[in-house]
């Protein structure tokens, strides 16, 4: 067995992480503090099958949708509906009799390229936020999901890219993605991420064991500095923490 991040649940599979998941989705949302709750989904194949739960019988009325706003950590700068975007999977998964609210579902703009996308949804997330600097007492989100890549990322925060560093802006355009195929993206940064009652990770399957491994050893990885104002924890499921 790879020796593990701190707090993590260990999953028997990769169904058990997406149950357990939702569990803690529906704990975030029902907990919040608010009005509203606002959850930051990550992208890539990991989550699809949590979202497909959250509107699958035994899940979907168990969800306040009329509370929940629905943001984006990271896309790809290409269209809405193209294979490549986060926004058509997190739309397929959510099936087509969806249960959000569309008003609720907040994309990353993806038509006027990295730069003007990633200005355009600072302005979404702080306006929701009703305010432009982070107050570590009032998270931002709920809950923010992140994956771990092959390469160590986790968004679109990737290995030697100057998004890692940025302190100061929510969201950061990445004109050369650090993985094939290369499309511009555009990804919440660390300090935006970290603005969380709740951080998690969700690491499935053999290929995730890599960069699991690395961190072990305390590779300088992105995914090493994600932090949380709140908590920060991890489900991984069997087959990634074998050693
Ligand atoms: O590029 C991306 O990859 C990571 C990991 O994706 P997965 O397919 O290995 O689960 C994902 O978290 C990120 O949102 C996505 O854009």
């Amino acid at each position: 067995m790879i020796a593990l991040p701190r707090d993590t649940e260990l999953m028997a599979d990769a169904e058990a992480t997406a149950r357990a998941a939702a569990e803690h989705l529906i704990e975030m949302v029902t907990s919040a503090p608010g009005e509203r709750a606002a959850i930051c989904l990550s992208g890539g194949s990991t989550p699809k099958r949590l979202y497909a739960l959250l509107a699958s019988p035994g899940f979907v009325e168990r969800v306040p949708w009329e509370r929940v706003h629905w943001f984006f950590g990271d896309d790809r700068v290409v269209p809405w509906d193209d294979p490549l975007s986060n926004v058509r999977m997190v739309r397929e998964a959510f099936g087509h009799a969806s249960p959000v609210p569309p008003t609720h579902l907040h994309f990353i703009p993806s038509d006027e390229g990295a730069e003007i996308g990633a200005s355009a949804y600072a302005a979404t997330l702080k306006t929701f936020y009703g305010a432009d600097a982070l107050d570590p007492a009032r998270p931002l989100f709920d809950l923010v999901l992140l994956g771990l890549g092959s390469d160590g990322h986790t968004a679109s925060l990737f290995p030697g890219k100057p998004a890692l560093a940025e302190r100061d802006a929510w969201v950061a355009p990445v004109p050369e993605a650090g993985m094939e195929p290369f499309v511009p993206r555009i990804t919440l940064t660390f300090p935006a991420l970290a603005s969380a009652r709740s951080v998690l990770f969700l690491v499935n399957g053999a290929g995730k064991r890599d960069p699991l491994r690395r961190l072990a050893a305390g590779e300088d990885l992105p995914a090493a500095h994600a932090t949380s104002v709140g908590r920060l924890s991890w489900f991984i499921d069997r087959d990634a923490a074998e050693a």
